[in-house]
């Protein structure tokens, strides 16, 4: 009784910053996070691969042309949920255990997740699919303000089942705190939307809005896929990485993705001329292909049971769904090293089948991202940026675009306005880090949103600033900050660092003050002291 006077309480209130009308209940909150995949790879933002239901979405709503994560999946997991940079949440780098704080490896109490601020708000929380920010139980979603959680704690695994991908590993599906086995005609992707649909029915009775995360592993590393979904896709990649790049930058511009100025940065140096390769090396890559955007399609499926799911409840017209990918497209695999000959050999299995353990490598990646350079882990256009896609029908304005850059940090911020909740101020008794996003509600509203002053990137090692239109890069362990102007040259192909050596000064002294805010340790002192614990 007393719960639901409360509900009521905070149904009548607190909707001034939304745009939600104050006698409309409040919204339900859908984040969807797709892992590893580039800023090119889904339709509305250029690619051949389908994706209907997003670019309905996209259609419907708003696209953020300049949108940024923290170009890995454990730091882009862990400023999501808490607003906060990578390192001040404890997740300086990947899952694993580290001496240092900033490096724990998993969420640490001095952060709050959107599900524990807006539980404290009257939400129901539910998640599915890859966590990723704190392996032991103690440190799972349940424990972090999820009422319900299906799905993969670690970093990636078998699509279709809990197959090792090296000796001796355990992997950890979960229900809640319990591992659990999948079943027969598993297929992870379809299983955490049922799981999401499944959260969402029965909150319906409850009355409370609800928050859901579903972080889909798609496409990450393995490339698996159903074979009627792989069927759709043989043949669209015959002719190859350089005329399916142009293919895309073509779209890209005539989408407004890219200003009509930005340039096709060249062939990732690690990319062979496609003409150079045996008839056995083509037929392989696009397999590969033909699986990857296989998974990204049925990715994009299980999106569109969602939209259905909620027009079914009538709840359509009263959520938020907010889309967008971990970091670039990635050249890793977890068998060979990225290159053409070693996913040939690593991967003796057909897609189809779980133990085998493949990517599509820099040639993939090298697509995924088009129009930038490298991939994943760096901290270029094309390790951090990501396609961003807003959806809210009573808020936001139809078809709107807009290039002003935005972090994954200001996803917190937006979900806590969003629902009226105030930003935590203690966790278990302790004292929470001030947030470093920014609602973009104002944006949302088709309203001026004044934005960043600067953003800021490290990723062992690897750093970048962007403030405006300029961008300094480095990367490790080279360390030469390089400097770009975005607006002129998106793809970072002329490196202006020796024409305006104050700028680079200027932005250098920006990032070490960030630096030292937001606890980074300089990676070669942090290797340095890696503690007994670490493995990757
Ligand atoms: O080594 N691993 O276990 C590993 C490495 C990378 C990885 O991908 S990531 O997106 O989680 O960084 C997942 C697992």
């Amino acid at each position: 009784m007393r719960r639901r006077y409360i509900t009521a309480i905070l149904t009548l209130t607190c909707f001034s910053f939304s745009g939600y009308p104050q006698t409309k209940k409040r919204p339900n909150i859908i984040i969807i996070l797709a892992d590893d995949m580039g800023y090119s790879d889904i339709g509305c933002f250029g690619s051949e691969i389908q994706t209907p239901n997003l670019d309905d979405l996209a259609r419907n709503g708003l696209k953020m042309t300049n949108f940024y994560n923290a170009s890995r999946c454990c730091p882009s997991r862990a400023s999501l949920l808490t607003g906060l940079f990578q390192h001040q949440a404890g997740v300086g780098d990947m899952m694993n255990t580290r001496p240092q704080s900033a490096y724990q490896g998993y969420l640490n109490n001095n952060c709050v997740t959107i599900a524990e601020a807006l539980k404290r708000a009257g939400y129901n929380a539910f998640m599915t699919g890859k966590w990723h920010v704190g392996q032991a139980p103690e440190h799972w979603p349940l424990k972090r303000g999820f009422d319900r959680y299906y799905g993969l704690i670690d970093g990636a695994a078998s699509y279709f089942g809990l197959y090792p991908y090296r000796p001796n590993q355990k992997l950890t599906i979960a229900l809640g705190d319990k591992p659990v086995t999948p079943g027969e005609n598993y297929y992870s992707t379809n299983a955490y939307t049922d799981y999401a649909i499944k959260f969402i029915e029965e909150s319906e009775p409850s009355g409370k809005p609800f928050f859901l995360y579903l972080a889909y592993q798609a496409p990450h590393w393995p490339l698996h896929a159903l074979p009627e979904d792989i069927a759709r896709y043989r043949g669209e990649y015959k002719e190859g990485w350089d005329k399916l790049r142009e293919a895309r930058f073509k779209k890209m511009k005539q989408l407004g993705i890219l200003d009509k100025n930005c340039e096709l940065s060249p062939r990732d140096k690690q990319v062979s001329d496609w003409e150079s390769l045996s008839q056995e090396e083509k037929e392989s890559w696009e397999e590969k292909m033909a699986v990857y955007a296989a998974m990204i399609d049925r990715m994009d499926q299980n999106i569109g049971r969602i939209k259905s799911k909620l027009k079914e409840l009538g709840e359509d017209q009263n959520t938020v769904i907010i889309f967008l990918s971990d970091n670039g497209g990635s050249n890793e695999s977890i068998r060979g090293n990225g290159f053409l000959p070693d996913i040939i050999e690593a991967a003796k299995k057909p897609a189809s089948d779980p133990a085998s353990f493949t990517s599509y490598g820099f040639a993939g990646a090298n697509l995924s991202n088009t129009p930038f350079r490298l991939f994943k882990h760096w901290e270029y256009e094309g390790g951090t940026a990501t396609p961003f896609i807003a959806w809210a029908p009573s808020v936001i304005k139809k078809g709107n675009v807009s290039s002003q850059p935005a972090h994954i940090i200001d996803i917190m911020p937006t979900c806590l306005d969003l629902a009226g909740a105030k930003y935590p101020k203690a966790y278990k008794g302790n004292t929470i880090k001030p947030t470093e996003g920014l609602s973009l509600i104002p944006l949302f509203n088709g309203k001026e949103w004044k934005g960043h002053d600067a953003l800021y990137f490290e990723h062992e090692g690897n750093k970048a600033v962007r403030h405006g239109d300029w961008k300094i890069v480095s990367e490790f362990p080279e360390n030469k900050w390089r400097l770009y102007n975005l607006k002129a040259d998106r793809s970072e192909l002329v490196d202006l660092s020796d024409k305006h050596k104050a700028k680079v000064k200027e932005l250098a002294s920006l990032y070490e003050s960030w630096a030292k805010r937001a606890e980074v340790i300089p990676f070669e002192e942090l290797n340095s002291n890696r503690g007994d614990k670490f493995q990757n």
